[in-house]
């Protein structure tokens, strides 16, 4: 199922760090935060190819269940196989996703006020996490 964190309290300015590796044969991960699995403040969903989507990374809110619009990102600075480092913070307004060379930035449509809740899954292997 992956990674998952419960009983967080991040606050606006602090970063959810998740080191991990990219599987070789990745079709696509995705790294949430939030509340919980139905209230997220962020799905950030990196597909090589999957759902019909090649190279792709799409964003997304999800509130009390209920998927919001779809972002689909231009950059994908993401290879199969590859060592990544993702640094997520947010303030009142947007959620930043910082990878080496790129930063996406979605906006915080809930309006959530903390990061209680993180989950990794999909093709992707967690090395590390760090919350600063
Ligand atoms: C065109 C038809 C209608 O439009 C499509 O409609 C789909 C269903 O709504 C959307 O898809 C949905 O989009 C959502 C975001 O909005 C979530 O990503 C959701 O996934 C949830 C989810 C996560 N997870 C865990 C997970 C996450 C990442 C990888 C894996 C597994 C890797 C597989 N590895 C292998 N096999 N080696 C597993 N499981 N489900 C996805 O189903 C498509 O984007 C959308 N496409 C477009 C262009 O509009």
């Amino acid at each position: 199922k992956g990674l998952v964190v419960t009983q967080l309290d991040v606050q606006p300015g602090e970063c959810v760090k998740v080191k991990g590796k990219i599987l070789s044969d990745a079709k696509g991960f995705s790294v949430n935060v939030g509340k919980d699995s139905s209230t997220l403040m962020l799905h950030f969903n990196p597909r090589f190819d999957c759902h019909g989507d090649v190279n792709t990374v799409v964003c997304n809110s999800k509130e009390d269940g209920t998927w919001g619009e779809e972002d689909r990102k231009a950059d994908f600075p993401f290879q199969q196989g590859d060592k990544v480092e993702i640094c997520i913070s947010f303030d009142a307004a947007e959620v930043k996703v910082k990878v080496p060379e790129v930063e996406f930035e979605f906006p915080n449509r809930l309006g959530m006020e903390k990061i209680q809740y993180l989950a990794v899954e999909g093709d992707f292997k967690v090395k590390a996490i760090k919350f600063s």
